[in-house]
């Protein structure tokens, strides 16, 4: 059965008007290795931590200012919001289609709640905690092509031609505000699209950005900005000693001009600067080791990289199933074409050189969670590959072959073929990072040994189901498996109105 809200009774959870406060036990466990009688031994010892959440009610009106606006995602997420929040239809080959918001966590997922009368009770996702509405979202941001939003919308040839003539009032007069261009770091055959961009030093675009943010929030009137990045792939950045190594670096290299500093970079220190939280949804190392640095020491939330829509999560599932199943991937080749914009920036071989690593180590945690398949350094082959394709535009063709090692000398090879238009899979994956990252800075923690309230770390791991390359803050674990990922999501989550992580025991009825 499934229930639309709910309200936790609890003696460990307590909803004010301004605040829900839990009281949450963490079971976790502590590893000693002694040596006990002669030998070394493994010792596990279940650990019981105290934890107390606050979680701010009061959902901030937001706004996203998106950098690539104009962009295939960008044009898609904008349009699809508006199509919800006005209850627009469209008449398709098949049939008369309504909007909505699937393939989003937050917004079309389910939870798990519990048991009634034998029946297993499920609930919205999104009923965990007060989340802003996606309909009331205001959308701003920039690009480098000054294409206003409804044209923008048929240059991305993402949504059915009906739809397009209903979203085209709401979108035509949305500009984006120029955007920072830089030909060094992304391919060549974007030049002709750079029709508005931001002269300038780095130090004056930068300064420019944080105007734009402020003027946005001004006129429009929101509470909060999140921001994130979904303009094209940008190749890496040098990380260099004394260039962007530290803060300090990194801000005397914008003063002396730096050409190694990138647009993502520029965009993501005016964020870090107007504590705006911003998220990179490319794969790029935007977040040079200064800009953590900056990050942290200013508390401003930072997430990415790269969002993960099709391959790659579907990656994170099959491997983390093959090896927990104690079965030996072996070789995985991810091919795909597609030909979009993003497909044309990703044919320089510099810029997809960021994409082919954030593709490939996906596996990397799993491989690594099991010494019985893998000997230490042993690895499966993994290969990447992505052609542009014109004439397919935005519906990409995925096809992934997976060898493993089966029982006996057996071998199991799994092919898939996967085809879609990829920004409907990213759009509400951008929803997703900007619902959760404005969710989390409204929560609060402590755990029993601290003194007070502290905000989650400023590098947003709380993201990481969303994005192919997990942030973590440094010398933290990685982890891709997907499953393992919502898990954390959800359970934290649950944590913060009291309940119990998801166990999947139900003992009740063994
Ligand atoms: N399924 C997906 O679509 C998917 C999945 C994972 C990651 N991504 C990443 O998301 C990003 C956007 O994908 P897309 O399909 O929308 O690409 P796109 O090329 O259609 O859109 C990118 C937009 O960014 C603009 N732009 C480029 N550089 C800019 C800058 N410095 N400042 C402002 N605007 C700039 C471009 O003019 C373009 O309008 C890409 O980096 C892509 O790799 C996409
Ligand atoms: O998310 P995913 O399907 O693994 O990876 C995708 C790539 O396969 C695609 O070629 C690229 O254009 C998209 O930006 C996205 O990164």
């Amino acid at each position: 059965m499934f229930i639309e809200k709910f309200k936790v009774e609890s003696p460990n959870v307590k909803y004010s008007e301004d605040e829900i406060e839990s009281v949450y036990n963490y079971e976790t466990t502590e590893l000693v290795h002694e040596n006990r009688n002669g030998s070394y031994q493994w010792i596990v010892k279940p650990k019981t931590v105290k934890y107390e959440f606050k979680t701010n009610t009061h959902v901030p009106k937001l706004g996203v200012m998106l950098v690539g606006w104009g962009g295939n995602n960008g044009s898609t997420l904008t349009g699809g919001v508006i199509a919800n929040r006005e209850g627009i239809s469209w008449a398709t080959k098949d049939k008369i289609q309504q909007a909505n918001y699937f393939g989003s966590l937050t917004q079309a997922s389910a939870i798990r709640v519990g048991s009634y009368q034998g029946e297993e009770i499920y609930a919205p996702f999104k009923s965990l905690l007060p989340m802003v509405n996606p309909d009331d979202i205001v959308f701003g941001g920039w690009d480098i092509s000054k294409m206003n939003l409804a044209d923008a919308m048929a240059r991305a040839k993402v949504f059915d031609i009906d739809l397009q003539k209903q979203l085209r009032p709401y979108m035509e007069s949305m500009v984006p505000l120029p955007g920072i261009y830089d030909q060094d770091f992304i391919a060549a055959n974007q030049e002709a699209r750079a029709d508005n961009v931001i002269k300038g030093t780095k130090k004056e675009q930068i300064q420019q950005i944080i105007k734009d943010i402020k003027e946005f929030k001004e006129q429009n009137k929101v509470d909060r900005v999140v921001v994130l990045w979904t303009a094209n792939t940008e190749r890496y950045s040098n990380v260099v000693v004394g260039l962007n190594d530290t803060m300090e670096n990194l801000m005397a290299s914008v003063d002396k001009n730096e050409s190694e500093i990138s647009p993502s970079t520029l965009f993501a220190i005016a964020c870090v600067m107007e504590n705006v939280p911003f998220i990179n949804g490319s794969p790029q190392n935007t977040f040079v080791p200064g800009l953590i640095d900056l990050a942290i020491s200013r508390n401003s939330l930072i997430g990415g990289d790269d969002f993960k829509s099709g391959q790659t999560k579907m990656k994170s599932v099959l491997v983390d199933f093959l090896v927990g199943a104690g079965i030996k991937p072996t070789s995985i080749v991810s091919y795909n074409h597609l030909g979009n914009n993003d497909g044309m920036n990703l044919s320089a071989p510099q810029t997809f050189r960021s994409k082919e690593i954030s593709k490939s180590n996906v596996v990397d945690d799993m491989v690594n969670s099991n010494a019985i398949l893998y000997e230490p350094g042993e690895h499966p082959d993994h290969v990447v590959v992505i052609k542009y394709v014109p004439y397919v535009g935005d519906s990409k063709r995925a096809m992934d072959e997976y060898t493993s090692e089966i029982f006996m000398g057996g071998k199991n090879t799994i092919v898939l073929h996967n085809t879609c238009e990829d920004s409907l899979l990213a759009a509400p994956i951008i929803l997703d990072l900007v619902l959760l990252a404005e969710l989390s800075t409204r929560i609060q923690f402590k755990s029993e040994a601290e003194g007070k309230f502290h905000s989650f770390h400023p590098v947003a791991t709380i993201l990481s189901y969303l994005t192919k390359a997990p942030l973590v803050p440094p010398g933290t674990p990685v982890v891709n498996a997907l499953s393992k990922q919502r898990a954390m999501l959800e359970n934290i989550m649950r944590a913060c109105v009291g309940l119990a992580p998801e166990n999947n025991m139900i003992l009740e009825y063994k």
